[in-house]
C-alpha cells in the first residue's frame, strides 16, 4: 500500500537558520500523529513545511503518490492538505457560515457533516468571526479545514488558550474525527497526554530532529521516558 505521506531526509527552515534536520517519516492513510516536543524544537516548522511555507533545504516530500516537495501551498491545499494553523485566522467581517462555504470543496464533508460535528456553529452561523469565544473560533477554524474535505489534516496547538472543559470537549471531536470517520491527523500539542490520549502514534522533535517513534499507547505508559522528552505537567 503507498503511504499517504513520506519524508524523506527533509532540512528546511527560515531564511539562513536551518531548523529542521534530516526529518524522515512516514505514514499510512487513516493514521494519526501526535508530533511532540519541547517549545521551540520545531514543531510548528515541520507543520509550515509540509505546507511549503519555510525554506526548503534537503529532502523530499510525498503525498498521496505525488512529490510535493516543490509544490506553492496552494496547490498542497488542493492536493488535499487540511491546515488549521495555531493563530486560527479568522475574518471579523464573515459569518461563521461565510468561512466554511467559502472554502468548501466537493465531497464527504458539506455544511450538513460538520454542523453534526460542530452544533455550536450551527447555532452561530450568522454570529461573526470576532463574536466567537476561543473555543467557537478552533472550531471554526477545524470545520473550515474539513469543508476543503482533506485527506491529511495538520492540527497545530489545537488547544492552546482553551478553557479546560473545551479541550476536553474539541479532544472527543479529534479522537470521533480518527475513530470514526478514519480521518488522517498530524496534531502538534502542547498536552502531550491529551495528544498521545487521541492518536495512534507518536513522533517526538528535539532540536529539528526525530528523537522517538512508538505507538502513542507506548510513549503514554512510558511515564520516565514522556517526561524526559517532553517535560510533561499534565
Ligand atoms: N518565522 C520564523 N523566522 C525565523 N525563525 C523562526 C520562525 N518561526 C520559528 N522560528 C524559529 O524556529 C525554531 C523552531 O520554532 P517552532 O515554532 O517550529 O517550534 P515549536 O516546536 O513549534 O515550538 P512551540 O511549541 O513553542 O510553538 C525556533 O528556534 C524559532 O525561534
Amino acid at each position: 500500500m503507498t503511504d499517504l505521506l513520506t519524508l524523506e531526509g527533509v532540512c528546511a527552515g527560515y531564511g539562513e537558520a536551518s531548523v529542521l534536520d534530516n526529518v524522515s517519516f512516514s505514514m499510512a492513510g487513516g493514521d494519526s500523529i501526535a508530533l511532540l516536543g519541547r517549545n521551540g524544537v520545531g514543531k510548528s516548522t515541520l507543520m509550515r513545511t509540509l505546507m511549503g511555507l519555510t525554506r526548503h533545504r534537503a529532502g523530499v516530500i510525498r503525498f498521496n503518490g505525488a512529490d510535493i516537495t516543490a509544490l506553492a501551498t496552494h496547490k498542497r491545499a488542493h492536493a488535499g492538505l487540511g491546515w488549521v494553523p495555531q493563530e486560527r485566522a479568522m475574518f471579523p467581517s464573515l459569518t461563521v457560515e461565510e468561512h466554511l462555504t467559502t472554502v468548501a470543496r466537493p465531497g464527504p464533508w458539506d455544511l450538513g457533516a460538520v454542523y453534526e460535528v460542530f452544533p455550536r456553529l450551527k447555532e452561530r452561523r450568522v454570529n461573526m468571526g470576532n463574536q466567537l469565544s476561543g473555543g467557537e473560533q478552533q472550531m471554526l477554524a477545524i470545520a473550515r479545514a474539513l469543508m476543503t474535505n482533506p485527506r491529511l489534516l495538520l492540527l497545530d496547538e489545537p488547544m492552546e488558550g482553551l478553557a479546560p472543559i473545551i479541550i476536553q470537549e474539541l479532544a472527543q471531536v479529534v479522537r470521533d474525527l480518527i475513530r470514526d470517520r478514519g480521518l488522517s491527523v498530524i496534531v502538534v500539542e502542547q498536552h502531550a497526554r491529551l495528544a498521545l490520549s487521541m492518536t495512534a502514534h507518536a513522533i517526538v522533535l528535539d532540536r529539528g530532529r526525530i528523537v522517538h517513534q512508538s505507538a502513542s499507547a507506548e510513549l503514554l505508559e512510558d511515564h520516565e521516558k514522556l517526561s524526559r522528552l517532553v517535560a510533561v505537567a499534565a
